[in-house]
Formats: structure tokens, sequence, C-alpha cells
């Protein structure tokens, strides 16, 4: 374990007139993963941006580590370089403002890539690529700056299946490797019960759910959050997934 801490201590942000949440406290250690939750709008990138240091707060405390890796969750599709740049660019801390890229940085850009298995795309134009293929490459990025805290902004929001089992096994081996904090904002509740140790339920301005996922995360607490029905079932093993309940409304159902 390290001294790695993220905190918020009765935390507030406001656009204009109106807050968009208030009075949230949260604290994240080293070895330990936290996924924010709540529908559109709710604040979740609001309190990333914040967590991150990129907003700043109407009231309350934030003390952070200098160095995050971070994963927003719009990615301009005007950047012209090469994946392998785009990667090389989350050593900037390391590399100083001056300084220009080496191989060593190079090489833990291609690890990095592997890592998420996106060696495929170094030398492609980050312009050209699909948005699940930006996010691979955006988490490359954020894994390259060996920063200890990652902070992830709906990075599945992107991915089909295949690349969602691979973000949950890469925040996973980070957890357990007990040096890093993981946060992630996420639509999809089954990926914060598979991988999160804590959960944070946006329920509103000033109503945060905050605590041991499978705790926090009851089906009545998650229908309450976004207003409809939701199931938490049982798929395999001691995997859960999380899902509306939705009849049609003329009653058929699939064969
Ligand atoms: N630059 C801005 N100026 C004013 N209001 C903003 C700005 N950015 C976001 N908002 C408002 O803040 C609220 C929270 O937005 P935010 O993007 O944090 O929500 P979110 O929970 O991440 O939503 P989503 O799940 O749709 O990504 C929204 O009502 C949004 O319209």
């Amino acid at each position: 374990m390290t001294g790695l801490e993220i905190r918020l201590e009765d935390a507030g942000v406001r656009r204009g007139e109106r807050w968009i949440f208030r009075h949230l406290d949260l604290a994240l250690s080293a070895g330990r993963c936290l996924a924010v939750l709540g529908p559109n709008g709710r604040g979740k990138t609001t309190l990333i941006r914040a967590l991150a240091g990129l907003l700043p707060l109407a009231e309350g405390r934030r003390r952070a580590p200098a160095a995050i890796g971070y994963v927003s969750q719009s990615i301009g599709d005007t950047v012209p370089y090469r994946c392998i740049d785009v990667v090389v660019m989350g050593r900037a801390r390391r590399i100083g403002l001056f300084g220009a890229p080496n191989r060593a940085d190079y090489r833990a850009a291609e690890e990095a890539l592997a890592q998420v298995d996106g060696l495929r795309f170094a030398e492609r134009p980050f312009s050209r690529l699909s948005g699940g293929e930006r996010q691979i490459v955006m988490l490359a990025r954020a894994l390259v700056t060996g920063a200890d805290l990652l902070i992830l902004d709906e990075p599945a929001s992107a991915l089909d299946l295949a690349n969602q089992a691979l973000l949950l096994s890469v925040i996973e081996r980070l957890r357990r490797d007990g040096r890093h904090a993981i946060l992630f904002s996420t639509h999809l509740p089954q990926h914060a019960l598979c991988v999160a140790d804590e959960a944070l339920l946006m329920m509103g301005v000033e109503e945060h759910l905050h605590g041991a996922a499978d705790a926090v995360m009851t089906e009545a607490n998650l229908a309450r959050l976004y207003g409809i029905p939701i199931h938490r079932t049982r798929v395999a093993g001691q995997v859960e997934a999380v899902v509306p309940v939705f009849l049609p409304a003329d009653g058929v159902t699939a064969p």
C-alpha cells in the first residue's frame, strides 16, 4: 500500500446558479476501486472533472495526488497524430515541458497499448479510429502516465462486449496490485459489481449513497436511482448482471 489518497469533503460544484451536487464526501485509497453511477445529466462527469482538478469546487475541499491518469468522456476526433504518439503524450509529466520523448517513452507506450490489446492501432491516425478504438487508446494513455490514481469517465461507453471484459480485467489487475486507486463512472452497473469495491450512487443534488458496491447497489436503490424497475440476477458463479425490467407494450416476447 502507498500513501495515495484522493478525498473530497463537503464538496459542491455549481454551474451558473444551479448546483450540480453539494455536500459530497468521498475518499479513495490505493488498492481500492470506486464506481460512480447515476442517470444521464446527474453530474457524474462534473464530479469526475472536479476530482481530476479540472473544475473548481464552489464549496468544500479536495485533496488529490499531483499525478492522475485521466480518461475523459469526450475524445476529440481531430487529433492528427499516430496513436502511438497520442499514447506517448501520457508521458508528458515525465518528459517535461521542453523535452522530447525517447526510446524508453515509446517502449512504455507500446507496452501500455499491448496491455489493452491495442498494439495494432500504434501506427494508425487517431482521428480515423472508431469511438471504441479511441477509448482503448486513451486507456493506454492513462496507463502510460504511471500515475497511481486513475480516473476514467465512462471508459466502457463505446466498447463491445469483448473489450468491456478486457477493460474490466485491466481495472481488476490494477486494483489487485495494491498501488493503484481507480475511480470510474458507468452506465453499466454490473461493471461496478464486477470490479468495484465501492459505489457512489448520485441520487440527487444533495443525496449521495456511498458504500460497499454490493451493499449499496440494491435493486431498490438502483430502481430509485434510474426511476425504473431493476433486477440483479446471478448469471455465472458470483457474477451478477443488472437489467432494466422491460415488457413490450403489446405483450409479445421474443421466441
Ligand atoms: N459547461 C456547462 N455549463 C452548464 N451546465 C453544464 C455544463 N456542463 C454540464 N452541464 C450540466 O450539468 C449537469 C450534469 O452534467 P454531467 O455531464 O456531469 O452529467 P453526467 O451524469 O455525466 O451525464 P451523462 O450520463 O449523460 O454523461 C447536466 O444537467 C448538464 O446539462
